[in-house]
């Protein structure tokens, strides 16, 4: 009987993201809050017949990411299902721990979508994420590995695939230093009411990399502000968002301290985001709503 294994990891918004200079590698360190959301992928890797790592991809029923395909928002084909996808990435670096390549397993790795694709959500460093820990527990359950990697091994070889893939692996609430890989995770206390998110998912997607872009050319021009000397997250708003007082007595300060540096280079690329932004800034039940990460999906938090 074939083996298959599931596994999945959350899609993200970053409640926080101060951004520094660019560097000489084409990063930029940042002061990121990532907070993990409940929209999952899910990744399941199955057993074949033939040689290699085969993919296929479906649409969660319901998901933020069917949602986005009925405004025609997306299309499937801009998620590659070769060498190049992010589950295949994930997977492939886990098999290298077992001395192993693609070439030595017969396996189909099925990415289930439910987060907006190139929305500024981490949907495919979640895929990474997924197939990560669907391959552990593959290689430990057929004797590939003796036992399963260790968390901490997972994390460093989530890095090279991208800068949101350790939190992906993470979850919960945490804060991100470096490129947004060095992760501190922040509990929240048993009793503490968690933020509550929606999210409106844009009719085009963003490439994170021209947002960055747009963000050092217009810094340049002085269009936006120059990156703080210090990136730290504010002490204040990690306090606010773990403290025990109802929630509804904490949002104001929660929506003031909030910050996005790739919001205002993800509008100029993008300016309909404005009117999104407006329009559900004026729902009675909206605390607060910002761009998600590079963007465009629009995130609020509900009271
Ligand atoms: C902006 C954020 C916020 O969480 O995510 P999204 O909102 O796009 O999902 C992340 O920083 C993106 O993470 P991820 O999508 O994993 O980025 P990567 O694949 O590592 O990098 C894509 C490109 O973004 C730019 N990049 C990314 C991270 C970073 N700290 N500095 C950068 O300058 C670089 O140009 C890089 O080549
Ligand atoms: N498993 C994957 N799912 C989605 N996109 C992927 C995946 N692997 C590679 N990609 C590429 O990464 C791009 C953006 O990825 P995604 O994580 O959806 O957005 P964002 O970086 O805005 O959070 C996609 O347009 C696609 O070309």
């Amino acid at each position: 009987m074939s083996v298959s294994v599931k596994a999945t990891a959350p899609g993200k918004v970053n409640l926080y993201f101060a951004v520094g200079p660019l560097k000489s590698d084409g990063y930029h360190d940042v002061a990121s809050l990532y907070a993990a959301v409940d929209i999952l992928e899910t990744v399941t890797l199955t057993e074949t017949d033939a040689p290699g790592i085969s993919q296929s991809m479906s649409v969660a029923p319901g998901s933020p990411v069917a949602q986005q395909m009925e405004l025609g928002a997306f299309d499937p084909s801009v998620v590659p299902l070769d060498h190049t996808n992010l589950a295949y990435r994930g997977a492939a670096a886990v098999l290298g721990e077992a001395g192993l390549s693609p070439a030595d397993v017969c396996l189909n790795l099925h990415i289930e979508k439910a987060v907006p694709v190139a929305g500024g959500m981490g949907g495919g460093s979640a895929d990474a994420a997924a197939a990560m820990k669907a391959m552990n527990s593959y290689l430990a359950q057929t004797g590939r590995l003796s036992q399963e990697l260790p968390h901490n091994r997972l994390l460093q070889l989530a890095t090279p695939l991208g800068a949101d893939v350790p939190f992906a692996l993470l979850g919960g609430l945490a804060v991100g230093q470096g490129i947004g890989d060095r992760l501190q995770a922040i509990p929240l206390p048993e009793g503490v009411e968690p933020l509550r998110f929606g999210f409106v998912p844009s009719v085009s997607g963003l490439s994170t990399p021209a947002v960055f872009r747009e963000l050092d050319a217009g810094r340049e021009r002085g269009r936006y502000p120059s990156p703080d000397e210090n990136l730290q997250v504010p002490q204040q708003l990690i306090a606010t968002l773990t403290s025990p007082a109802p929630l509804t007595e904490r949002l104001p300060l929660i929506s003031s301290l909030l910050r996005n540096d790739l919001a205002a280079p993800a509008l100029s690329l993008l300016p309909d985001l404005e009117q999104t932004l407006a329009v559900t800034a004026e729902d009675p039940g909206v605390t607060a709503c910002f761009v998600s990460g590079s963007g465009p999906t629009v995130a609020y938090i509900s009271q």
